[in-house]
C-alpha cells in the first residue's frame, strides 16, 4: 500500500505556493475583515491638544482650594475654544472634549461646583491635571497604528479614522470556485429522489470561504464522465479564478475522475492522498500559468490554487477547515500556522489507539477538569453524516500512532468556528 502522505506535509506544499494576491485601496466602511496590506501610521496627534474629560470648569489648581469663589470668564466648547486665559481669581466653563484654556491646568466637574451669577464657588478642592487628557495621550503623528498583514477589525476601523485616514490598502480578496462532481446530486429544495443526495457540500464550503475573506462562485455540478470533468475543470480554470476547488470523484472507485482529469489541464498534483480522517482523498496542485496575452492585466500571480475534497459532506467541511482556510489567509497576506491550530483538553471519555492517519473526531465540549474544557466523542463517525458534525462543537484530534487514552487523560481539539 502506498504510504499517505502527513497532514503536516501537505500543509506545508499547500501554503508554501501560496503568495497574497494584489493589493487595492478600499474605503474605510467596506475594510472590515480585510487584511491590511501596508501599515496603519497616524496622520495626526491625538488629542491634538489638550483637552477636558469632563463637564465643568477649568480652573488654576493653585487658587482653586475648596469654597474658593472665581469669576466666570467664558466658556470652551468641543471645537469652539476659548479665546483668552484664565488669571488668578478666574474660571472658564468647559465641557468634554474642549480644549483647555491657557493659563487652566485643572479641571472640576461641575458636580462640584456652585453657580451664582457669573460666581462659580468649588465645593471640592481642584487637584493639578486632573480631568485632562493630554495631547497626543492617544497616539501621535507618525505612531505605526496597525502593522501590515492584521486582519482588520471593527475598532481598527475607528482607530484609523481617528488617525485622519479614509481608505487603507488591503489585499484582493480571493476569487473561489467551487466545482462540484457527481451524478447522483440534486439542488435542494427541488424534491429530488431517493436514489439522489442533495448537494449540501457548496454551501459550509462557500460560507468557510466567504468568512476567511473571498469572493465566492458556485461553478455548478458536473456529471461523471471524463470529458465533461475535463471540461468542467477547463472552463473553471480559464475564469481568472485563484482558488478552484473540486468536491467529490476523489477517490478509487471508477466515477472518480477529478486527479486525471486536472492532470490532463496541466495540474501538478503536489498532495494526491493525505494520512487524515475524514479527507483521505485531499488533492492539491497548480494549474498551468495563464495567458495573460489575452487582457488578463492582474499583476499577481496567475497560477490557481487546485484543492480537490472528498465527496462525504464531513471529509470536505474538515479538510476546508484545515487546508481551504488557512490558504485563503495566506493568499490574503495573513501569517498563517503551518499546523491546525490545537487548543489543550481533557478527554472525557476513554479513546483507542489510533492508527497511521490524524484524526479529527466529531465531538462535544462540555464542563471543565481544573479550568480545561473536557472533549466527548460522539458515538457515530461516519464521514457522511451532517447531523453529528453540526450537533459537534469541536473536532477532538488523534495524531497518527496515538496510543490509546483513558478518560480524564490530556488531548487536543479543533475548533470548529472561529
Ligand atoms: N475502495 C475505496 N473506496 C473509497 C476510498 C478508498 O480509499 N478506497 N476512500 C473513501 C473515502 S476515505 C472517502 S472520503 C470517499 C471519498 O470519495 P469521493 O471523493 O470520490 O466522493 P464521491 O464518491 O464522489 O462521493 C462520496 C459521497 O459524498 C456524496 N457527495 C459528493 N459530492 C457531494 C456534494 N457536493 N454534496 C453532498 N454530498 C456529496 C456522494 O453522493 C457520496 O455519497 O471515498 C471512499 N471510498
Ligand atoms: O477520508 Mo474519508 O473522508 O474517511 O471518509
Amino acid at each position: 500500500m502506498q504510504a499517505l502522505m502527513p497532514v503536516e506535509e501537505a500543509l506545508r506544499r499547500l501554503l508554501s505556493a501560496a503568495r497574497p494576491l494584489g493589493i487595492e485601496n478600499v474605503a474605510l466602511d467596506a475594510a472590515d475583515g480585510r487584511v491590511l496590506a501596508a501599515p496603519v501610521v497616524a496622520r495626526r496627534t491625538t488629542p491634538g491638544a489638550d483637552v477636558s474629560a469632563m463637564d465643568g470648569y477649568a480652573v488654576r489648581a493653585g487658587d482653586a482650594s475648596a469654597m474658593a469663589a472665581l469669576e466666570l470668564i467664558g466658556e470652551s466648547a468641543a471645537g469652539r475654544p476659548f479665546i483668552g486665559r484664565v488669571e488668578p481669581g478666574t474660571t472658564v466653563r468647559v465641557f468634554t472634549g474642549a480644549v483647555m484654556p491657557e493659563g487652566a491646568d485643572a479641571v472640576v466637574i461641575q458636580e462640584d461646583t456652585q453657580r451664582e451669577g457669573e460666581t462659580i464657588t468649588l465645593t471640592q478642592a481642584a487637584t493639578p491635571g486632573r480631568h485632562i487628557r493630554r495631547a497626543g495621550g492617544d497616539f501621535a503623528t507618525g505612531d505605526l497604528l496597525i502593522a501590515a498583514g492584521h486582519r482588520l477589525r471593527a475598532r481598527d476601523l475607528a482607530l484609523a479614522a481617528s488617525a485622519d485616514i479614509a481608505e487603507l490598502a488591503v489585499f484582493r480578496r480571493p476569487r473561489v470556485g467551487l466545482l462540484s462532481t457527481g451524478d447522483e446530486l440534486v439542488r435542494p429544495g427541488t424534491g429530488a429522489g431517493s436514489h439522489n443526495v442533495i448537494l449540501s457540500n457548496i454551501y459550509s464550503l462557500g460560507a468557510l470561504a466567504r468568512r476567511a475573506g473571498a469572493e465566492v462562485m458556485d461553478l455548478g455540478v458536473l456529471p461523471d464522465s471524463m470529458e465533461a470533468t475535463q471540461r468542467g475543470v477547463h472552463d473553471a480554470l480559464a475564469g481568472g479564478l485563484d482558488v478552484l476547488v473540486t468536491t467529490g470523484g476523489a477517490s478509487v472507485g471508477d466515477h472518480d475522475l477529478v486527479a486525471p482529469a486536472l492532470t490532463s489541464q496541466g495540474v501538478e498534483l503536489a498532495v494526491h492522498k493525505i494520512a487524515l480522517r475524514p479527507g483521505k482523498p485531499l488533492m492539491f496542485g497548480l494549474a498551468p500559468k495563464r495567458d495573460t496575452a489575452g487582457g488578463d492585466t492582474r499583476a499577481d500571480d496567475t497560477r490557481a490554487h487546485v484543492l480537490g475534497l472528498p465527496g462525504n459532506p464531513v471529509s470536505a467541511h474538515v479538510c476546508a477547515l484545515v487546508f481551504l482556510v488557512p490558504l485563503l489567509r495566506a493568499l490574503q497576506g495573513e501569517t498563517v500556522p503551518t499546523q491546525p491550530v490545537l487548543k489543550p483538553a481533557r478527554l472525557g471519555a476513554d479513546v483507542k489507539a489510533n492508527d497511521h492517519r490524524m484524526d479529527f473526531i466529531r465531538a462535544t465540549l462540555a464542563g471543565d477538569h481544573e479550568g480545561v474544557p473536557i472533549v466527548r466523542p460522539l458515538p457515530v463517525q461516519d464521514s457522511s453524516m451532517l447531523s453529528v458534525l453540526a450537533r459537534a462543537d469541536v473536532l477532538l484530534v488523534r495524531h497518527p500512532n496515538a496510543p490509546a487514552a483513558a478518560e480524564g487523560e490530556p488531548c487536543v481539539f479543533l475548533a470548529l468556528e472561529d
